[in-house]
């Protein structure tokens, strides 16, 4: 990182740059204004900002790449909990649980997005989908980490840390803080969770130009998910996961409400196959769902996104009439700290951003603020999938939808998908079957054994159970009690 103090060199280095005009309302500006411009600009090196306006350039008209093979990933590097035999599970499991006893185990939170498809103003973590408990996502991801570490200190009768990496972005990073701090740290001790930023990089026009969006401000994005590594390496996250003595990471997005913190059956899975990277997926609901599919192009193991798929390549199915690409990736990531140092160290040059097309708002040549109707603008962003491609030995692993995957992605409204009434569905439902699996009784409520899993659907009664009580289902010695833990509504 690079340092200027006068105008005079900030000026010769975006001239260098190709992108003075950034400039172009600098004597408008206050002091205020200049030095937060500087400071924006401050990080980057004239060559390595040209390359980035220029890849965004050449991206907007890609040459038209080569039809390359597509398979779906081969059986034998699949696991499934699903599928899987009970005692297989619980062999995987008991493996989980052994490393998250030995205090080898840590979690990794990817929270710097925007959010913009959810439209709240602040970080989606902090969102209340309307649960009874009035929890939020990062609450109830909280709670699963302590009952995570509890269950394994039953289990082996030492306490044990699995800590807690939250990368954040300029948007996200101080409500984070706050929001946490104000809470208790949910009754997590502070210095187990570490919050560090992901770095922003400027949008840039269609022109090849980095967009102003006020006089004395340019347009900055989050350098995508994939933007995990350089933060690693920048905040020195892997020096403290290496002092800890963590070898193998879990690493999710925020927006998943079944979300298994640290979950020991994946782990376990990983472990006992010897992977350095590992994917857990889901089998798509249809075409269209807006999921990254994992495969093989090239015979190399990758996420082929739905924003990059097409269509007649998503609709393809099988003989038996399932879809080909089926593997829907739910951003579930399993990681050993060695991949992630390789990947730091030697790998992560080599991520090739992808360029999404956006509504950016920006000041025209008279300095007047306009918001667009249609896309203006790129953004460059890498993608935190984009290194299984340098795994030695991957390995993916099914899991089920109904106990596993309910994303937060949009606003509520009628019959939309994936929005806060969905994920409190699937919540509530899930817990609904947790009870009765259990031997729990409603009283007045006969739930006829259809009803279970209706998704779409309210559930019949409203039940929810604290991550406190259980972790996944499974029914503790004494714990397992309607009163303060269990939220009910007949
Ligand atoms: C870059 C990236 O990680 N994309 C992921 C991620 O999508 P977003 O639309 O970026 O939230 O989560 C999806 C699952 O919710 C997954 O299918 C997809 O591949």
């Amino acid at each position: 990182r690079v340092s200027f103090c006068t105008v005079h060199e900030l000026k010769q280095r975006l001239e260098a740059a190709g992108q003075a005009h950034v400039l172009r309302f600098w004597p408008e500006l206050a002091a205020g204004e200049r030095s937060s411009l500087a400071a924006e600009l401050r990080p980057w090196e004239p060559r390595e900002l040209r390359a980035h306006c220029e890849a965004a350039k050449r991206a907007l008209t890609p040459a038209r790449p080569p039809a390359r093979p597509m398979e779906p990933v081969p059986q034998q590097l699949m696991g499934s909990a699903v599928r899987g035999h009970p005692e297989v599970l619980s062999r995987w499991e008991q493996r989980g649980f052994q490393l998250i006893s030995e205090n080898k185990v840590a979690v990794i939170l990817l929270a710097g997005g925007q959010g913009t498809r959810l439209a709240v103003p602040y970080p989606k973590g902090m969102y209340n989908v309307g649960l009874p408990s009035g929890k939020t996502l990062y609450q109830i991801q909280a709670e699963r980490i302590r009952k995570v570490q509890e269950l394994a200190e039953v289990k082996h009768g030492n306490k044990c840390t699995v800590p807690w990496y939250i990368m954040t972005s300029e948007f996200t990073l101080e409500p984070t803080q706050r929001f946490f701090a104000e809470h208790d740290h949910f009754n997590l001790d502070k210095s187990d969770i570490i919050m560090f930023e992901q770095r922003m990089i400027p949008a840039v026009g269609f022109d090849g130009k980095i967009i102003l969006e006020q006089k004395g401000k340019v347009a900055m994005a989050p350098d995508g998910n994939g933007g995990l590594y350089r933060a690693l390496a920048d905040s020195m996250i892997l020096e403290d996961m290496d002092r800890r003595g963590i070898r193998y990471l879990h690493v999710y997005c925020v927006d998943n409400i079944l979300v298994k913190m640290a979950d020991p059956i994946f782990i376990g899975f990983c472990a006992e196959k010897g992977a350095d990277c590992g994917a857990k997926v889901v089998g798509k609901t249809d075409p269209s769902e807006p999921v990254g599919v994992v495969c093989r192009v090239d015979g190399i193991y990758q996420v082929v996104e739905y924003s990059e798929v097409s269509q007649e390549v998503a609709e393809m199915r099988d003989e038996d009439g399932c879809l080909t690409y089926n593997a829907g990736n739910i951003c579930n990531h399993f990681f050993t700290l060695d991949f992630l140092k390789s990947i730091a160290e030697e790998f992560e040059p080599k991520l090739v951003p992808h360029m999404a097309i956006k509504k950016i708002p920006f000041v025209d040549e008279q300095g007047n603020r306009v918001k667009p109707e249609k896309g203006n603008g790129i953004k460059m962003e890498k993608f935190v999938f984009d290194v299984f491609q340098f795994a030695k030995n991957f390995v993916v692993f099914e899991v089920s939808r109904e106990e596993e995957f309910s994303p937060l992605k949009n606003a509520a409204g009628a019959g939309v998908k994936d929005s806060p009434v969905t994920a409190r569905r699937a919540l509530l439902w899930q817990h609904q079957r947790w009870a009765l699996r259990a031997g729990g009784h409603f009283p007045n409520h006969q739930i006829p054994r259809s009803d279970w899993s209706e998704e779409s659907e309210e559930p019949p009664l409203v039940c929810e159970i604290s991550p406190l009580v259980s972790y996944a289902g499974e029914v503790q010695q004494g714990l397992w009690q309607w009163g303060k833990w269990v939220h009910l509504r007949c």
